[in-house]
């Protein structure tokens, strides 16, 4: 039977990338989704840009909304420092599955936790389970439906605290208009808005910087 889009993803990172070398292995996928198949990575333009986000906040403990085949895992985690590390939930096995190779390829599992479930059911998890105080960086990349719910869900279990910074992707395309009236008209949060482009198109799109300012 045919192999998933996943499947062709992480066979290019294991023919073209080197074991070990990240970024490597973002080229890799990248060359594959911009000249072979399209996919939902955040990709090279708008990873630059939370590449830079990364970078400012310097983050020890970060939340990733929907880790795919681990392309911008790969991206967050390899600007960690030693002790820091980024927990990505996934819930669709298969996807799952690859990230876990995609990752290990690049030689990153020591600051991933790759946790398979849902974003609704695993928040209000992470300070038992994970003995997580506050996220410094989330990263919403999941349904796009469930950036507003699960936001609100990570204030109430007190995950964001003064400083978290939420880095929003896909704001304009394919869009999550409730979750940005929510950061933009809220006085808890400072916004600002990254101009981009969907991944290896022109499309516009572009990401939302939001800084919780405290209650
Ligand atoms: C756009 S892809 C993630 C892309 C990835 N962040 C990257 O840039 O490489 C969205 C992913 O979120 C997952 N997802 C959607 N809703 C979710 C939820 N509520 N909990 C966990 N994973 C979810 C989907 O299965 C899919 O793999
Ligand atoms: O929703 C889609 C989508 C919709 C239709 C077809 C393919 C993808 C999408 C497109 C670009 C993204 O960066 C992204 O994160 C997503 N997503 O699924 O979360
Ligand atoms: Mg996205």
């Amino acid at each position: 039977t045919r192999t998933s889009r996943p499947q062709r993803i992480l066979k290019a990172v294991q023919t073209k990338a080197t074991v070990g070398d990240p970024q490597s292995v973002i080229t890799a996928i990248d060359h594959f989704c911009r000249h072979r198949e399209w996919a939902m990575n955040v990709g090279d333009e708008k990873g630059s840009i939370l590449d830079s986000v990364v970078n400012e906040v310097s983050p020890v403990t970060v939340l990733e909304l929907g880790t795919y085949c681990g392309y911008s895992t790969v991206r967050i985690a390899r600007l960690l420092p030693p002790g820091a590390c980024v927990i990505t939930l996934e819930f669709n096995p298969d996807y799952a599955a690859i990230a876990r190779q995609v990752i290990k390829w690049s030689g990153l599992e020591d600051k991933v936790q790759l946790v398979e479930g849902a974003s609704g059911d695993w928040i209000p998890w992470m300070k038992e389970h994970f003995g997580v105080q506050a996220f410094d960086l989330v990263f919403l990349d999941h349904w796009k439906e469930r950036y507003l719910p699960d936001t609100k869900l990570l204030e109430e279990c007190g995950l964001i605290q003064k400083g978290t910074v939420l880095l929003a992707d896909n704001v304009i395309c394919p869009g999550t208009p409730d979750y940005l009236e929510y950061v933009r008209n809220s006085p808890h949060y400072n916004s600002q808005y990254y101009r981009s482009h969907l991944e290896y198109t022109k499309v516009e799109d572009g990401l939302e910087k939001s800084v919780f300012l405290g209650y």
